[in-house]
């Protein structure tokens, strides 16, 4: 530490193990199990960033006299970038246990949304709720998502499926990222269904989507990314490149929902529009994984999804990181319909058991290639100096045991941009 650090507004001390990915760049294959194990060890936080992360002993030699805010004692616990959650539809109204029945019975997902329901009854919901009502229920998802250990999170649109209520959804999103701890990243889904005034018209929705919708979400700085949901019976290859090609042109960087339950060409059309992820991927053939690796797309894998829609399929994580040497990233995919859970942890346990990931290979997946999937790669996703300190503070004996002892939550602690927003298992208020 140079002189002119010398004040330190956090220590954490007591760090039992930091467990931490290194860089700011995705890592892919390989390089995914690797990660810095440090026994003992503490945090120097100053401004919001991580000043040092090292042994204690380190960093206490090289505070030497430094002015010393507020010390955090981890009781012995580890350590780990907070959770960033890559995949949420966090923003929208109701809930749809009413289709619950439905599934059991074996109606495919995309048949309960042909029939007027899914996202369509959540978008029925979604334009009858109110600003206030949409943030008072994503606040909670907040919370839980706090309490859990995530500290960033994207935030989809899509289930207002018009201007007005498509901004509505925005606006909540961005007024939360003013409230709320949790950091949001806001992507624009105009393109999740084709709403009911354009049944039969898909591309005339297009159109609006296009014409409409995206500039004046990208006049308003309302979002960084914009999504399209590429599957049969929803938006074609061809529509989905219409609006991520125009997206581009308007600022805003392409994503892409593909290969949920058929392939129609989604990864090619990620790869030649340069999006920075390409997210399911549980039906993609090799031809499809060759092209996000040449093209530099992220896969983000949503394995809350498979298992709660049972569909007994499962994305080929082995593969994309042995063959391809991709980047696998991990996200809760929260929505209503397809995957209604607010827990990373949930997500971790499920990584190891159907898509046979490591605890290591999962933790990478679920900080900096996520953060990487969401453009904040040189920002959170590591505790290094320099970075924003974002960290989670798990009450675990060893890394192994976290996706292990799935369905409570492991959280003790966790501290955003240099705060305590979660301590002794606690919501921290102000
Ligand atoms: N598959 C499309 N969209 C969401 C589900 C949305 C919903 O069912 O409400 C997903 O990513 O799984
Ligand atoms: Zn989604």
């Amino acid at each position: 530490m140079r002189s002119a650090d010398r004040k330190v507004d956090l220590l954490i001390t007591g760090i039992g193990r930091l467990v931490t990915p290194v860089g700011s760049h995705p890592r892919g294959g390989k390089e995914m199990a690797v990660l810095k194990e440090i026994p003992q060890a503490a945090i120097a936080i100053a401004g919001g960033r991580i000043v040092l992360a090292d042994a204690e002993a380190t960093v206490l030699r090289a505070l030497g006299d430094a002015v010393i805010g507020e010390v955090l004692d981890a009781g012995g616990r580890l350590a780990m970038p907070g959770l960033v959650d890559a995949h949420t539809h966090l923003v929208h109204a109701g809930s749809r246990e009413h289709e619950s029945a439905l599934k059991r019975s074996g109606v495919p997902y995309l048949e309960i949304l042909a029939r007027g329901g899914g996202i369509l009854s959540t978008m029925k919901a979604t334009r009858t709720a109110s600003e206030q009502a949409l943030y008072d229920q994503a606040r909670r998802s907040l919370d839980e998502m706090l309490l859990q250990g995530t500290t960033t999170v994207e935030a989809k649109s899509g289930y207002g499926l018009c201007l007005e209520d498509e901004l509505k959804q925005l606006s909540v999103t961005r007024e939360l990222s003013k409230t709320h701890p949790i950091e949001l990243v806001s992507t624009f889904m105009g393109a999740h269904a084709v709403p009911p005034e354009y049944q039969g018209r898909p591309d005339a929705y297009v159109e609006l989507v296009v014409d409409v919708m995206l500039p004046k979400v990208a006049e308003a700085g309302l979002a960084s990314f914009c999504d399209v949901f590429c599957e049969r019976g929803v938006f074609t290859q061809e529509q989905s490149r219409r609006i991520l090609t125009e997206a581009k042109r308007h600022g805003l960087r392409p994503k892409i929902h593909a290969d949920e339950l058929e392939s129609l060409g989604g990864l090619q059309l990620a790869a030649e529009v340069g999006a920075t992820s390409a997210e399911h991927l549980l039906v993609s053939d090799d031809a499809g994984l060759q092209a996000l690796a040449d093209g530099g797309v992220i896969p983000v894998l949503l394995p809350g999804t498979s298992f709660n829609l049972g569909l007994n399929k499962h994305a080929r994580a082995r593969e994309m990181m042995d063959q391809f040497h991709l980047p696998v990233t991990l996200a809760t995919d929260y929505n209503p319909g397809s995957s209604p859970t607010e827990s990373m942890q949930l997500i971790m346990a499920l990584a190891q058991i159907h898509l046979r990931m490591t605890p290591e290979e999962i933790v990478t997946a679920c900080t900096i290639n996520a953060a990487n999937a969401i453009g904040r790669g040189s920002e959170i996703g590591t505790l290094e100096a320099g970075k924003q300190a974002d960290v989670v503070i798990f009450d675990v004996p060893t890394l192994a045991y976290l996706p292990y002892h799935f369905g409570i939550n492991h959280t003790f602690g966790v501290i955003k941009k240099g705060r305590a927003a979660v301590w002794n298992r606690r919501l921290v208020q102000g």
